[in-house]
This record gives structure tokens, C-alpha cells and sequence, in this order.
């Protein structure tokens, strides 16, 4: 039934899709993905079909896939071998989160807090992390606290020589840790330090929780499970635990910058609470950087399936008869909904691989101790851009999916279609590692910390020095519409800034307070300023990347397609604040930049397929029926179909039995 037309789509592009992905990739980790993919292909542990795991045997596949990258010795220290490290990242992610949930909560989550706030008394847990001798879980979150965190309840009381850990009440039991339900031995706690009477705010720990051996919980402690979730997180165990009296000893505080001396002192060489709050917390920018590119993955998912599969579905044509039909590419509204994530999903990895190249310029500086005014507002900006990109990026990421769903129609909604499972696999990363709306303050405080700087704003990474000159409204539109929609940001940034910034002047001479002021400048203004200050970043970035970084014509000017197409598609979102702002006047801005947008779409066109091509996984790891390279979606489709031929549970018996009776009953 379903004659593979891929082909026929493939044979349109202008451009060579394996030399597309060396370029935005790299050479060598497009390798290095496809020894792990090798890797996995090879043992049985990691082959799966389309049947829907109970969360017990969804762990156990975990637990031993887990074990196999171990003995891999794949699981490295991403300082030490960043590449080897991306490529196993991307693998898993997209192989499956929740497999690599179990492996980063570990090693990067737990491991990298140890690290980063403990001393030498911690060496020794550090190398069992690494060995692999012990499992580690992150204990931030209550039942009563999320968000914020300085607030959290759990208290560790020092007590003659040792810590005690208490959860004084219900929103005090620690939750959502990964890897503690069943696993983990020890755990990162955060907690209110008290001293003599005296509370010194939060802090992590580091405590064994259970016995290596039995896995029986200490004393004190009480572990259980969160029960069942959407998705692979049906497979990470997130737990909740209660202490009572559990005692640990005082090597259990992450004592960088503090510490409480034998006889009961606390000592601290941070100058304020703030700074101290900063520094335990520190940890969880970093993982923001990685939540990044799991919206990206959610786009290349997306738009990796549903346009292989709309080539393969055929509906309606110019005239009657089944062999007049097209396929649903073909229609404008289809790739309107369709073509535009697939743009998100090459111009965020682009993005993101820079920001982790400024990241480790950054993260380089700070390990050789550098102490300088520019390294603190290269953290700053660092900061403003990773809180506003990890909503931007995972925002786009659930949305591709759904929108992917909806344009798969019926069969779209098959497990086997994978879809709906990925998109309840990415829908926490708009939550965890901080609430997407949460965390979009934090850019618009850093960005509202400017504004009486305009005019001499100089940040490591130039991504707020626009706002030194007051942009131009539009005129007109130039040869290179991304130059004119970075102009359009560039404006719509600025005035943004200036509003939310006099309003908040207004609000604050009205007599309100400094909380409520930052509450009442949220909606449409310190929101939209975050989310256009990122997005102006995420294209200025991708278009040095294609004048400065490739030179091979065929690939600059298809990429310049799709930079052209993703600008265009976020501008138009904001539209309505654009006019409100008076950048543009009448409709013709508007109607022009939306007639560019349906010709970038046009463009697309041809391309679609091959970058399809240059994004998508290896089957193996897409692992989904409507999408497979082959472009045979219905084949696919019937292969799993078929293998629920003539099926006859048992309670059909008793269905038999029913209906016997009532064809007794009547003739009675
Ligand atoms: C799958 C998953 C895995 C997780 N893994 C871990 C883990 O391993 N370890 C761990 O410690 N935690 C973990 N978490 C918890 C996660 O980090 C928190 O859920 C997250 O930080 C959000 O906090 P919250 O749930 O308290 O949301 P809340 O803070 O309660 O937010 C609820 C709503 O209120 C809004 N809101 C709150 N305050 C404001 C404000 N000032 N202004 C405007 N709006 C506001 C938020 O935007 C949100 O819409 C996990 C969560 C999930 C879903």
C-alpha cells in the first residue's frame, strides 16, 4: 500500500545532508553518537518494541541498562572528556530520558553538588561516585516547597558533635528525588542549618541514606515511592522521605565556605546570606544549560516524524480516485504547522553549542580562580540567558509535539508513533531545574539591573549590548529579512525594558513594595521582556554561526533558509507587542512579515526531507513505526498491528457465557 515517496522527496534538496550534519554537529561528534548507537545495537538489554512496560519492569530495563553503560565505562566526568560525554548525553536522551535520568541524576546532579560544595573531607564519596560504588539521589524539593527553595523545611540541628535531621512537618518531607525510591544509598539534602539555637539558613549535605548491602533504610529515615507517573518517568524512581531524629555525622555538611568547628561554632567566610544561598544553589544553573537542548530534542523528534509520515499519508488530490491523492506535505497548512519546528530543532543545537562554549570559557575561569568585575557579570549574563533560553527552547520542544501529534491524525496517537509518550517524557522540563515562568524573572532582574546603564552596558558575551543605542522603528524590509527581524527584537527588547522598568518606577513611588512590584510588572511586560531578549540572542548567534563558521555555499544558503524561517515564525508571536510598542503603524508590516513567513515555509519545501535526514536519529533510537527512514509508515504500522491478530483474552469467555445467558433468558 504505502509506495515509499521519500525517495522522490529526498532527490528535491540542494544540499548534501550528511555534510549539513558534520557542519552543525561536528565530524567527530557525529562519530562518536554512532559508536554508542553501535554500542547499544549490539546487546539485547537495550532492543525494545511498542508494548507499554509496567513501572516495575520499566525500572528493572532501566536499572540493567544502566548497569551495561557502566561496564561500558561510557559514563564519564564531562570535564574530562566533553565529547565522549555530548554524544552519550544525546544518545541517551533520545534513546530514552528515562535511562538517562537514572545515569545524570547520579553522577551530574548528585556528583557535581558534592563536588562543587564540598571539600576534601569529601574525596573519598566523590571517587565511590565515579567507581560507581554507591547511588546518589538530589534532595531539594518538599512536599510544601518547590520553587522556593530558601524556604525549604527539612532541619539538620547540630548535636553533640553529630547532625540531626528532622522533618518537623508534612511540607517537610523532601520529594521528586530521582533515584530515590529504590535506589539510591546516598543523597544531596538541603536543609535549615541550626547551631546553637541559631538558624544559618540553607544548606547540603551529604548523608547515607541506606545500607549498600541490604538496601535497608537508617535509622530515622523513611523512603518510599511517589507512586505512578506519565511517560519514562514511570521508570525513574522519585521518591519522597521523612526524617525523624536521624543522626549523621559533621562531615555530612558540604563545607566549602563554611563549617561548624568541634566545639559547636558555625564560621562562614560568606560576606552575606545571599551569597551563601547563591553558591549552595550553584549547581542547578548548570543543569538549566542541559535542559536546553531536551527542547531541541523534542523538536527533532517532532518534526522527524510527523513530515517523514505526512509524505508516506496520502489524503484527498485535484480530482477523485485514490491515485489523484496527495501526499499531506504537499498542503501550505501542513508545513506551516510542521516546518517551523523543524527550523527550532537545527537553529537551538546551533544556539546551544555555542552557549556551551562560552559556558566552558566561563566555567574554565572560574576553576584557575579567577576573581574579577568581568567574570561576575559573565556569571550574571550567563545567568539571564540560560534562565530565559531553558523555557524558550522547552516551551517550543512541548509544543512541536503536540502539534506533531495533531498533524499524524488518528495514527499519530498510536503509542507506536511515540508522540504522546515523548511528549509526556518532555513535559516536566518545562518545570524541573526551575519553573519556566519562575526562572524567566530571574532574566528580566538581571536585565532591569541595567537599565540605568544604557548607553555603557559591556557583557562578556554581548548579549545585552544592543541596548546601548535607541533602536529605530521600521521603515522598511532590506534584502536579508533576519536582518530585519533582529532589528524588530532589538526594538521591541528596548522598549520592553523601558516600560516594565518605568512601570515599576510608578508602582514603587505609589508606595508599594518591592515584592509587589515584581509581581505586578509579570504579565505582558517583564515576561515578553525575557522571552524577546533570548530569542533576539538565539538568532544573532545562529546567524554568525552560518556567515562566520560555513563556508560551503550549498549549506550556507540552505541553512539561511531555515534561520530565515525560524526568525520569521518567533517575530510573528509578536506581532501585537510590536505594534503596541509603535514600531510599526497600518498593516503593512504586519502583513508583509506574514507573507514572508509563508514564503519561508514555501522554502522549506524542497529542503524538508534532507534536513529531516541531516537532524534524525538512527532508527534504532527514533524508534518510532510512523517515522522510520523508509518512509513505509502503513508497512510499519501493520507489522505491529498484526501481531494482535485473533487475540482472545480470557474474559472473553465469560463474555461468551453473558451473552449465552441472555439469549436464554429471552426465549424464556
Ligand atoms: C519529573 C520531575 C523530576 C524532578 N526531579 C527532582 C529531583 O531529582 N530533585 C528535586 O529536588 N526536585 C525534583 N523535581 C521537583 C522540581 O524541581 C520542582 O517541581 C520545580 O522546581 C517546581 O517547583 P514546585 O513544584 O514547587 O512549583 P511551585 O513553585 O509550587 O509552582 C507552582 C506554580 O506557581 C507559580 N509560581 C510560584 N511562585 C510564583 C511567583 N513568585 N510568581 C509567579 N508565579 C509563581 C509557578 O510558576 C507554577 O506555575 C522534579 C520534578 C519533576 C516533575
Amino acid at each position: 500500500m504505502s509506495a515509499p515517496l521519500i525517495d522522490k522527496y529526498r532527490k528535491l534538496a540542494t544540499f548534501d545532508w550528511r555534510k549539513l550534519k558534520a557542519a552543525v554537529e561536528g565530524e567527530e561528534h557525529v562519530r562518536l553518537k554512532a559508536e554508542v548507537v553501535a554500542k547499544m545495537k549490539s546487546e539485547p538489554i537495550f532492543h525494545r518494541d511498542y508494548r507499554v512496560l509496567s513501572r516495575e519492569e520499566q525500572r528493572e530495563v532501566i536499572h540493567q541498562r544502566w548497569k551495561k553503560i557502566v561496564e561500558w565505562g561510557l559514563f564519564k566526568d564531562p570535564y574530562s572528556d566533553l565529547e565522549n560525554f555530548h554524544a552519550l548525553v544525546e544518545t541517551l536522551e533520545a534513546f530514552d530520558q528515562g535511562t538517562s535520568a537514572r545515569l545524570f541524576l547520579h553522577g551530574n546532579v548528585f556528583g557535581a553538588a558534592v563536588k562543587s560544595m564540598g571539600t576534601e573531607r569529601h574525596k573519598d564519596l566523590v571517587e565511590k561516585t565515579e567507581n560507581n560504588q554507591i547511588v546518589g539521589a538530589f534532595c531539594l524539593t518538599e512536599i510544601g516547597h518547590g520553587s522556593n527553595t530558601a524556604e525549604v523545611q527539612t532541619t539538620a540541628t547540630f548535636d553533640k558533635g553529630e547532625l540531626v535531621f528532622n522533618s518537623p512537618n508534612v511540607g517537610a518531607i523532601k520529594c521528586w528525588a530521582g533515584n530515590l525510591a529504590h535506589s539510591a544509598t546516598h543523597v544531596v539534602v538541603y536543609a535549615q542549618l541550626h547551631v546553637g539555637g541559631k538558624n544559618e539558613g540553607l544548606h547540603g549535605f551529604v548523608i547515607q541514606v541506606r545500607c549498600p548491602k541490604t538496601f535497608k533504610t537508617l535509622p530515622g529515615i523513611t523512603i518510599g515511592d511517589m507512586g505512578s507517573k506519565p511517560g519514562c518517568w514511570q521508570g525513574v524512581e522519585n521518591g519522597w522521605m521523612e526524617f525523624k531524629n536521624h543522626r549523621a555525622p559533621l562531615s555530612s555538611l558540604l563545607n566549602k565556605g563554611c563549617d561548624i568547628t568541634p566545639d559547636g561554632k558555625y564560621v562562614t567566610s560568606f560576606k552575606s546570606a545571599s551569597e551563601k544561598q547563591s553558591v549552595s544553589l550553584g549547581t542547578l544553573s548548570v543543569g538549566r544549560l542541559g535542559i536546553i537542548a531536551k527542547g531541541m530534542m523534542a523538536c527533532t523528534f517532532a518534526s522527524t516524524i510527523a513530515i517523514r509520515y505526512s509524505v508516506a499519508r496520502r489524503q484527498f488530490g485535484p480530482e477523485k480516485g485514490v491515485e489523484n491523492e496527495i501526499p499531506v506535505l504537499e498542503y501550505p497548512l501542513q508545513q506551516y504547522r510542521l516546518f517551523p519546528y523543524l527550523s527550532a530543532a537545527i537553529c537551538i543545537r546551533i544556539f546551544q553549542k555555542k552557549f556551551v562554549e562560552h559556558f566552558t570559557e566561563y566555567m574554565m575561569r572560574v576553576m584557575m580562580g579567577e576573581k574579577s568585575e568581568e567574570l561576575s557579570e559573565f556569571s550574571k549574563e550567563v545567568h539571564a540567558l540560560s534562565s530565559g533560553a531553558k523555557p524558550v527552547s522547552t516551551w517550543l520542544g512541548v509544543e512541536s509535539l503536540g502539534e506533531a501529534r495533531k498533524a499524524c491524525g488518528g495514527h499519530g496517537f498510536l503509542h507506536m508513533s511515540r508522540l504522546n509518550t515523548l511528549r509526556d517524557d518532555n513535559d516536566p522540563s518545562q518545570t524541573f531545574e526551575g519553573e519556566n515562568f519562575m526562572i524567566l524573572q530571574q532574566t528580566s532582574n538581571i536585565l532591569l539591573g541595567k537599565v540605568n546603564n544604557l548607553g555603557s552596558i559591556r557583557t562578556p558575551m554581548s548579549t545585552m549590548s544592543f541596548l546601548n543605542s535607541n533602536p529605530s522603528k521600521f521603515s522598511s524590509w532590506s534584502s536579508n529579512p533576519v536582518d530585519d527581524v533582529l532589528s524588530a527584537y532589538r526594538y521591541l527588547t528596548y522598549h520592553l525594558l523601558q516600560t516594565t522598568s518605568s512601570e515599576a518606577n510608578k508602582l514603587k513611588k505609589s508606595g508599594k513594595s518591592s515584592f509587589e512590584v515584581r509581581n505586578e510588572i509579570q504579565v505582558h511586560r517583564a515576561v515578553n521582556l525575557s522571552i524577546a531578549y533570548t530569542e533576539h540572542t538565539m538568532i544573532d548567534w545562529v546567524q554568525k554561526f552560518i556567515t562566520e563558521e560555513v563556508d560551503d555555499v550549498t549549506l550556507n544558503t540552505v541553512l539561511r533558509k531555515v534561520l530565515n524561517l525560524f526568525s520569521l515564525f518567533l517575530l510573528e508571536r509578536h506581532l501585537a507587542t510590536l505594534y503596541i510598542t509603535g514600531y510599526a503603524t497600518g498593516g503593512k508590516f504586519g502583513e508583509e512579515l506574514r507573507e514572508k513567513l509563508r514564503l519561508a515555509v514555501e522554502e522549506i519545501k524542497p529542503e524538508a526531507m534532507s534536513l529531516v535526514d541531516s537532524i534524525a536519529p538512527d532508527d534504532f533510537v527514533l524508534h518510532s513505526a510512523l517515522g522510520a527512514s523508509d518512509g513505509r509508515a502503513y508497512d510499519h504500522i501493520m507489522e505491529e498491528f498484526r501481531k494482535y491478530s485473533d487475540e482472545q483474552p480470557r474474559w472473553v469467555c465469560d463474555l461468551a457465557q453473558f451473552l449465552q445467558k441472555n439469549s436464554q433468558n429471552s426465549k424464556l
